[in-house]
């Protein structure tokens, strides 16, 4: 089965939209870990949009199940994530001004910068997962940072999955298979959702996670909280 973990920056945007704090989101937490989450993500972006590095020191002392923290190493989150020792750090590429996450790392280019972090990270027992692009030819020097797993980053799969499911999960098979053969654990995040989650979980084999939060918290809206983990940990083939 593969794991869910909780991406609750969006609780984060509702909070911050009225200046106090409701919803809560160590609160939220908590009840997604209840409700059968197998993980909590969150992404304290530079200019503090929804999650806020306070948020994540608030977090850190609550959360039970597996504590993932996201973003850019720039100087602050290093800090924050050697301050808080989450289970994982996700790295991302994104540069300040983005609207959401939009590539993976070109680990050729940035292999050495990649390197020297991981090896920082690790050396405070923090397992590491590095974005990437379903680009086979980006694997052997993911290899080469060090990292202990990589997460796929799912947005053109998710946004070419109605037109054609086949072709669009095609290049994340090849990428998976590569990576798996070298020993990287793998994990996947970004636009997935209850449409397209199931098939994309059957189709991965040795998948190990998925960090779900945009859809799954809109889903909330409709279905409630804990129904909506339940289906997401459905699509994720508990239960099955
Ligand atoms: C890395 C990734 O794909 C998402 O986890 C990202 O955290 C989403 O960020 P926003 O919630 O700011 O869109
Ligand atoms: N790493 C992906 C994540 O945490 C959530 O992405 P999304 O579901 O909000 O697109």
């Amino acid at each position: 089965m593969v794991r869910l973990s909780v991406n609750i920056n969006k609780i984060a945007t509702l909070r911050n939209a009225r200046g106090g704090n409701n919803p809560d989101v160590v609160n939220v937490a908590l009840d997604c870990e209840r409700f059968g989450a197998e993980g909590i993500t969150v992404h304290p972006r530079p200019d503090e949009r929804h999650i806020r590095y306070q948020d994540v020191i608030d977090l850190s002392s609550v959360v039970t199940t597996e504590f993932n923290i996201e973003g850019y190493p720039d100087d602050r989150f290093m800090q924050l994530v050697k301050k808080v020792k989450p289970h994982q750090a996700t790295l991302v590429p994104d540069s300040p001004d983005v609207l959401t996450s939009n590539a993976g790392w070109n680990t050729k280019e940035h292999g050495s910068m990649l390197s020297d972090i991981i090896a920082e990270l690790k050396s405070e027992g923090i397992r590491t997962s590095i974005f990437l692009d379903p680009d086979e030819s980006m694997v052997s020097s993911a290899v080469s940072t060090g990292t202990d797993r990589i997460e796929l980053y799912t947005e053109s799969y998710a946004r070419n999955y109605e037109n054609n499911r086949e072709k669009a999960i095609e290049p994340y098979i090849r990428t998976a298979a590569a990576a798996h053969s070298t020993g990287l654990a793998i994990n996947a995040g970004h636009d997935l959702d209850l449409e397209n989650l199931a098939y994309f979980t059957q189709q991965i084999p040795y998948l190990s996670e998925v960090s779900i939060g945009h859809a799954l918290i809109c889903d909330a809206l409709y279905f409630g909280l804990e129904n909506t983990i339940q289906l997401y940990l459905r699509a994720c083939g508990h239960y099955r």
